[in-house]
């Protein structure tokens, strides 16, 4: 009888890229709560690429490599605007595009570790650049380049906004592009690792990742907690909305984890980024509906929020649409993808399960003619 359904608690790698231990998260070492406070986005890229913190001068160096490469090819912008424009998920448009950035890149094929860096820098540059042309392309906007002088998260809003954000706005969106970065085996950085570990190349498996993100069990569910605190609408309504939720054992977004079972070490993180905006936009409504959701789910369930709940309302209070959440998200994830997609490098295996065959068995074969 199969004990491991959705391979919990099964160990299938070693890794030195992030660590879950007693529900607190570090990356390389480094605790997120420090990195949450002090390190910029940037910062934390290096960290998970280098395995180590980078010094003034390789970090000014590293800024600047990945604001050159956050240039798209033409064809690419001129595809964009060609696809349709409603009914489509972003992240569906950020998968074809990554997939097709692979045409355009000489060295996709190329399998040397400094090919392979080349196309970390691109992959993580362009994926912002994608997702702001494609939610402005759908405005009936032009895309714009990013500004060298600007912050890798500056630029993001800038790309998205055409505007230069305020400092509060900037802050709050790199700390969340800090505790979005890596989270160990998690279901997407699993799908990047089993499909480069058939040595198939970097897009390929980022590819692969952005199509596991995109699911409502993984990162997915940002998106549809702001969706169900907007079906909501008032406080009053939260009780009943989750009374009817528990009795038809619905799934509420935003909630449980397959390894924390005691709290997501990045909820209280962003818990307190939208008390916050809630305070600097007055647009409170979000963060104390999200507080009593909370309240009650920990009360009756037992479930603590993960990432993804506190994010949404994030999200929400910093302007961004709600389709764009789960891109957002991936915005991050992109770096620790890589990172571990380069690991997988390093030391490869085929990555290749057993199945416990539970269908019939003996069967005799008749001709269609008698069937
Ligand atoms: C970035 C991220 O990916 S974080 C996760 C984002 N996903 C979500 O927020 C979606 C909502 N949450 C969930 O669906 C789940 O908690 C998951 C997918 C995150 C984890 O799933 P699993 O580890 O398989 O937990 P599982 O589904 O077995 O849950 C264990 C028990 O808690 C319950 N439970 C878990 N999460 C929830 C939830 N969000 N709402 C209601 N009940 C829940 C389950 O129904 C189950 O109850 P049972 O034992 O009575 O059947
Ligand atoms: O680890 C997981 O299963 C999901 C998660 O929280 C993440 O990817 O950040």
């Amino acid at each position: 009888m199969l004990k491991t359904k959705g391979l919990e608690g099964v160990v299938a790698t070693t890794s030195s890229v992030s660590s879950i231990v007693d529900d607190m998260l570090t990356y390389r070492g480094f605790s997120i709560d420090d990195l949450a406070q002090f390190a910029d986005f940037e910062e934390i890229i290096y960290l998970l690429w280098h395995n180590k913190l980078p010094k003034l001068e390789q970090l000014t160096e590293f800024r600047n490599e990945l604001n050159v490469n956050a240039s798209l090819p033409e064809e690419l912008i001129a595809q964009l605007k060609l696809f349709p424009t409603k009914n489509i998920h972003p992240m569906a448009v950020l998968r074809t595009c990554v997939s097709t950035l692979a045409l355009y890149d000489e060295e996709a094929d190329e399998t040397s570790d400094q090919a392979n860096y080349r196309k970390a820098i691109r992959l993580q540059a362009k994926i912002p650049a994608i997702i702001a042309a494609y939610a402005r392309i759908c405005e009936g906007k032009e895309p714009i380049p990013p500004i060298s002088s600007l912050s890798f998260a500056a630029n993001f809003l800038y790309m998205l906004n055409g505007a230069i954000p305020n400092s509060k706005s900037e802050e709050a969106f790199n700390k969340a592009l800090v505790l979005h970065a890596d989270h160990e085996l998690n279901a997407s950085t699993f799908t990047g690792r089993v499909c480069v570990a058939t040595l198939s190349d970097m897009y390929s498996g980022i590819t692969a990742a952005i199509g596991a993100l995109k699911g409502p069990l993984h990162g997915g569910a940002n998106e549809r907690v702001m969706k169900m605190l907007a079906e909501i609408d008032e406080i009053d309504y939260i009780e009943p909305y989750l009374k009817r939720a528990f009795i038809n054992k619905e799934k509420i977004m935003g909630f449980g984890h397959r390894v924390y079972k005691n709290g997501d070490p990045r909820a209280k993180h962003l818990r307190e980024m939208s008390r916050q905006l809630a305070e600097v936009t007055g647009e409170d409504k979000w963060y104390n509906m999200s507080i009593m959701m909370e309240e009650i789910i920990r009360s009756e369930k037992g479930l603590p929020p993960n990432v993804d709940f506190y994010s949404a309302s994030v999200y929400h209070c910093l302007g961004i649409k709600h389709n764009l959440f789960t891109p957002i998200f991936a915005v991050s994830r992109v770096s620790g993808w890589i990172a571990h997609i380069l690991e997988q490098y390093e030391n490869n295996r085929l990555i290749r399960p057993r199945a416990e065959y539970i269908g019939p068995k003996h069967l005799e074969y008749i001709p269609i003619a008698e069937r």
